[in-house]
């Protein structure tokens, strides 16, 4: 069969190409991930001269730009240039306005830094934020970086690289150096030009370019996968732009394109920045009488590999769904409720999606809690076809069901959820379904009802699909749900677009580009997710901790700069001082011994992988209402999915090595504070770090990604007033050694294998909900006589757990009583739906 014969022939190429831009950095020396001229050399495909023509020389105007990154730099100019090194560009002329100008650009590496105090930034910034990747946006200068990826989603929203050269000639101090035209001409000039649209479940490449799809029907693989017996190329007038109102707004999509948005003027800004968007309002206005596009069907099977030949042959396919022509899916009854008014930020990045009237995959990414669910719940308000929802956990699966019913007026009996302890369909010809990506992407054999759920998923088209938390699950899950579910768009929602094993740019390929990434500091200001102080805390290790901290392997380590005990003051210290100013406080910690220790002595209640769930939620509770409850330890599971808004202070003890991704999800949990909005309100978010150890580079690297959105870390090096606390913990020598007899045996102990849980999240458990047996024997190495100090063993320290004491309380508590009782009448109502 052709397409099989074929797909093995391009899997090799398609395999480089991605493994190409995973690897590559921002910038332009990455142009390879797109196309480069050793892809070509590699690829095992004939191709007329015409097309290796052309593509060579894309590639070599890609090389000439890199080539000319260190020949554009003149021999340093005055007596402070070689402070500069290849920084230095005072060769550059400016331009005579270049004040009223807001961005610099670095000829070199295609680095754009703008000065976010300028009266144009706001528009600089919506137009950056489209054609490049934010790299770091602190108070006062912004970095943003021009990279294929960033180009490619520039072009899927309906941008062409002259517009992008103008808009940023008018906005440089600069003239936009000739190798910047270059790149941004070489890397765009073959974006969109292909297209890939269902229409009426057909699969058709589309392209207002006819010879383009001439060129493609003569290639040896694209060729035989058109549908044989249709007329070779059809052709019909393009879609208007900027017809579609999308729900909950009072703009037509499109209208909002990047830095394209007419306003007034405000005050203080020069007259001439007016025309700056010039030249996109009129390029928007001639696309509204775009020219006619041309199209020939495809077969459903070749999809993928038209996908990767495309890749291969540099001309990367962006996917678009026409739903409002799709007469073949039955139409789904969703609207927003009256009531919900999205924001502007969700508007904005919705319009990404639906620029031209049409439906583009891409993903999404906005801070922690300025609700996703919305954007998600939004775009399948404006599709209005059958969709799917892929989620990390079973209980994001109820949460997004609940914000479904919440949002729009979707009927209950439409939207059905595929977890292991449900498998409901919808009733109608068409609905929602939520599910988490194990349920789908799972391999092996399955269970009765789950194998007829996953015949019903995949035996039936699909208008969307959601992957929240789309950075989260590994690459080959997303291929694998990607591929076994039919789907005409994709929508990928996140907060941070990070992964330490840098497969992050498989999203581009698997998903879609980037379409919109929101400011996070502009976000806060706004009052939309709360402002946040962050500080980490130095601690110094005691003489004993330190000394045996240096005589033990890297992998013992880590308990004793968690457990140093001045460590620990610090955090009695800081959840005193916050319990006192009316705070709420999440301590975290992903050490599990450490979170039962410090939970224990201090009194406080705790949650970790082995708590009940019963527990869990009677924990919940109180922590969100009882107001003796105002500080609750957790473990890892609490990174994600958890929704506190009662939370306003978060303390740091014990966390993953360098996890930027953790550290953002964490600060995530405070960023919902209810409180946000009140006057002068600021959460907190302290890191408590062990001076001179590992932990200290662990944890500078941890801030990065916060720093890049515009956190400041303060370092506190004393907490003023500690050594006045009454009651702090491990004053005495022989308390300290004794923590350190404690720690070491735990060290030389089995039970460190499960200081560390393999638990994702809060409300789901790996094992089940089952505890785990307990082991029968346990094995130290060493004696008690072997570790300094054994006579201090004698006092063993058995604090009561806070967590039972509430249990106890919890039934005569009227408070309790009150939620149980309204618990089970909303699951009584649950039912009934
Ligand atoms: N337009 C809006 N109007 C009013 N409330 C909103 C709006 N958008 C979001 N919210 C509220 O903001 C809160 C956070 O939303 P949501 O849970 O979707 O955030 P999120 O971005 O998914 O966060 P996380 O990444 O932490 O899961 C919710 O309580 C939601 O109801």
């Amino acid at each position: 069969m052709p397409v099989k014969r074929k797909a093995s022939s391009t899997v090799k190429g398609a395999e480089k190409t991605k493994k190409d831009s995973a690897a590559s950095t921002p910038g332009p020396a990455t142009p390879r991930s797109i196309g480069s001229s050793d892809e070509y050399e590699s690829s095992d495909v004939t191709e007329s001269d015409d097309e290796a023509a052309k593509r060579v020389k894309t590639a070599l105007d890609i090389k000439e730009y890199k080539s000319k990154k260190v020949s554009t730099a003149p021999k340093a100019r005055d007596s402070a240039s070689h402070h500069f090194g290849e920084h230095d560009f005072s060769y550059l002329s400016l331009k005579p306005d270049h004040d009223n100008r807001p961005l610099w650009i670095d000829p070199q590496k295609g680095r754009i830094i703008l000065e976010s105090f300028s009266p144009l930034a706001t528009h600089a910034q919506d137009f950056l934020t489209t054609v490049a990747e934010p790299a770091s946006r602190p108070q006062f200068l912004h970095e943003y970086k021009l990279t294929p990826h960033s180009l490619y989603a520039a072009v899927s929203v309906g941008l062409d690289p002259k517009d992008i050269i103008n808009v940023l000639d008018r906005l440089s101090k600069i003239p936009v150096p000739e190798n910047i035209r270059n790149f941004i001409t070489s890397c765009t000039q073959s974006y969109g030009k292909v297209k890939l649209v269902l229409k009426n479940t057909k699969h058709y490449l589309e392209s207002s370019d006819p010879e383009m799809l001439q060129r493609l029907l003569k290639d040896e693989v694209i060729g035989p996968l058109r549908v044989q017996g249709t007329e070779d190329i059809t052709t019909t007038s393009a879609p208007k732009m900027g017809a579609l109102v999308i729900p909950g707004t009072k703009n037509a999509a499109g209208v909002q394109q990047a830095g394209a948005e007419q306003r007034k003027p405000q005050e203080g800004e020069n007259v001439n920045q007016e025309d700056i968007f010039a030249t996109l309002n009129e390029e928007d206005d001639d696309d509204d009488d775009a020219d006619a596009v041309h199209a020939f069907e495809i077969v459903d099977e070749g999809v993928e590999h038209i996908q990767k030949r495309c890749l291969e042959l540099g001309l990367p396919v962006l996917e678009e769904y026409d739903f409002r022509n799709d007469d073949a899916n039955a139409n789904l009854d969703i609207d927003l409720q009256p009531t919900a008014q999205i924001r502007h930020y969700q508007e904005k990045s919705l319009s990404k999606m639906f620029g031209n009237g049409r439906a583009k995959s891409g993903l999404i990414v906005l801070p922690c809690g300025a609700g996703k669910t919305l954007v998600g719940i939004t775009a399948a308000c404006t599709i209005k076809k059958g969709v799917i929802i892929l989620c990390t956990s079973s209980m994001s699966v109820v949460q997004w069901r609940q914000e479904f019913l919440k949002w729009s007026n979707i009927n209950p009996s439409d939207i059905a959820v595929f977890t292991s302890d449900n498998k409901e369909k919808f009733t109608g010809n068409t609905g929602i379904i939520v599910t988490t990506y194990n349920m789908v992407a799972q391999k092996g054999k399955r269970s009765y009802d789950s194998q007829k759920m996953m015949d019903f998923l995949q035996g039936r088209e699909w208008g969307l699909m959601i992957l929240d938390e789309v950075h989260v699950a590994p690459a080959h899950m997303f291929r694998r749900v990607v591929s076994v579910i039919k789907t005409h768009s994709k929508l990928g929602l996140t907060a941070t677009l990070l992964r330490e094993d840098d497969k992050i740019s498989d999203l581009n390929f698997l998903i879609g580009p980037k379409l919109y990434e929101a400011n996070w500091m502009e976000l806060a200001e706004q009052g939309h997710i709360a402002r946040v102080q962050c500080a980490e805390v130095w601690c110094p290790m005691t003489t004993e901790f330190y000394a045996e901290y240096l005589r033990q392997t890297s992998k013992k380590q880590a308990l004793l700069w968690i457990m140093n005990p001045r460590k620990f003051q610090a955090c009695q210290f800081l959840i005193d001082y916050h319990e006192k100013r009316g705070d709420k406080i999440i301590v975290f910690s992903d050490n599990v011994y450490a979170l039962q220790v410090y939970a224990q002595k201090l009194k406080k209640v705790f949650i970790y992988g082995e708590t009940s769930n019963s527990e869990r939620l009677r924990i919940l509770e109180n922590f969100q209402h009882n107001e003796n409850i105002n500080t609750l330890f957790l473990s890892k599971i609490g990174d994600t999915s958890l929704d506190l808004p009662e939370a306003t202070c978060l303390i740091q003890i014990s966390s993953h090595f360098g996890s930027r991704r953790q550290e953002a999800q964490r600060l995530g949990r405070i960023l919902r504070a209810k409180r946000r909005n009140d006057e002068g309100f600021n959460a907190f978010f302290y890191s408590l770090v062990s001076k001179d150890t590992q932990e200290m580079v662990y944890s500078s690297k941890r801030q990065a990604f916060l720093v890049d959105q515009g956190y400041a870390f303060k370092v506190i090096t004393h907490l003023s007033g500690i050594e006045n606390l009454p009651e702090l913990s491990f004053t005495t020598p022989s308390e300290r050694r004794e923590l350190l007899q404690n720690v070491m045996i735990h060290n030389a102990s089995e039970d460190t294998s499960k200081d560390y849980e393999d638990v994702d999240d809060l409300f789901h458990r790996v094992d089940g909900g089952r505890k785990k047996k307990k082991k029968g024997a346990r094995r130290t190495a060493g004696t008690l006589s072997e570790l300094a100090g054994g006579q201090d063993m004698a006092y063993v320290e058995q604090n009561k757990s806070r967590n039972k004491e509430l249990k106890k309380k919890k039934e005569s508590n009227p408070f309790f009583k009150k939620v149980q009782r309204e618990q089970q009448k909303r699951k009584a109502a649950r039912d009934s739906d």
